[in-house]
């Protein structure tokens, strides 16, 4: 894994400010991605498993690890946060908003704990032919962290064809834009889980942002999601 400190942030935060995402290439390798996508069947790591056509969500399975988290992803969720805080806290003053998120992750799980948020929310992801998931947004509660990062485990037109990131964000007083995204295994995207601050005449505003994947045409793709707020 390449150590997030060494991460360009200037430039990661650039991408987040114009676009609302950010993409990291080759973060994790792929011996760690393999052994992210091999958790999928080790049943005892998770809370609980959505079958997302039940839900009518899209199709498609996803797991949500249970606590303790396994301890490379812990530290994942820990250490992409602190330099996600700052960012978050100049979002939050762009829009006037009254919110200020703690420098560490400990604080910001204190608080959604106080907040009866208690349930980890990182999950990983599995996409048949034919799978896809719907434009939505992982919000669990009042407490909400601004951004959040999937990881690709899997290797497009090798391991399955198809499976872009789609996001999309609101235009005022217009219908959606639609961005998608191809990574490559290992690469991991930084996305805003739910508004992004544009500069509008009179100061920022808020563009709604969702997510989703478009249709799996072959194959299988993984996903690790790591969300940082818990949730209710
Ligand atoms: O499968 C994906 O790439 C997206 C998963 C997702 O919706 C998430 O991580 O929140
Ligand atoms: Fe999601």
């Amino acid at each position: 894994m390449v150590a997030i400190e060494s991460l360009n942030w200037y430039k990661i935060q650039e991408s987040l400010d114009e676009k609302g995402y950010a993409h990291i290439p080759a973060l994790l390798s792929i011996e760690e991605c393999n052994k992210l996508a091999a958790y999928y069947t080790q049943e005892n790591l998770y809370r609980s498993v959505i079958n997302m056509q039940r839900y009518r969500f899209g199709k498609g399975e996803y797991k949500y690890f249970r606590y303790p988290l396994p301890s490379g992803i812990q530290k994942l969720r820990e250490t992409i946060y602190s330099p996600l805080a700052v960012i978050a806290n100049e979002w939050m003053n762009k829009l006037s908003l009254d919110i200020q998120f703690p420098l560490t992750h400990q604080q910001l799980i204190a608080h959604c704990h106080r907040a009866g948020q208690l349930r980890p929310t990182p999950l990983i992801l599995r996409y048949e032919s034919g799978g896809f998931n719907t434009l939505h947004q992982d919000l669990y509660g009042d407490v909400y962290f601004p951004f959040q990062v999937v990881f690709a485990l899997s290797q497009q037109g090798t391991d399955y064809e198809g499976g872009e990131l789609v996001f999309t964000e609101q235009i005022p007083r217009a219908q959606s834009k639609a961005m998608i995204m191809r990574p490559n295994q290992g690469d991991a995207i930084i996305f805003t889980t739910n508004f992004r601050p544009v500069k509008g005449t009179r100061g920022y505003y808020r563009a709604a942002m969702k997510h989703g994947v478009s249709e799996v045409k072959s194959g299988i793709r993984h996903a690790l999601g790591i969300i940082f707020h818990d949730a209710t």
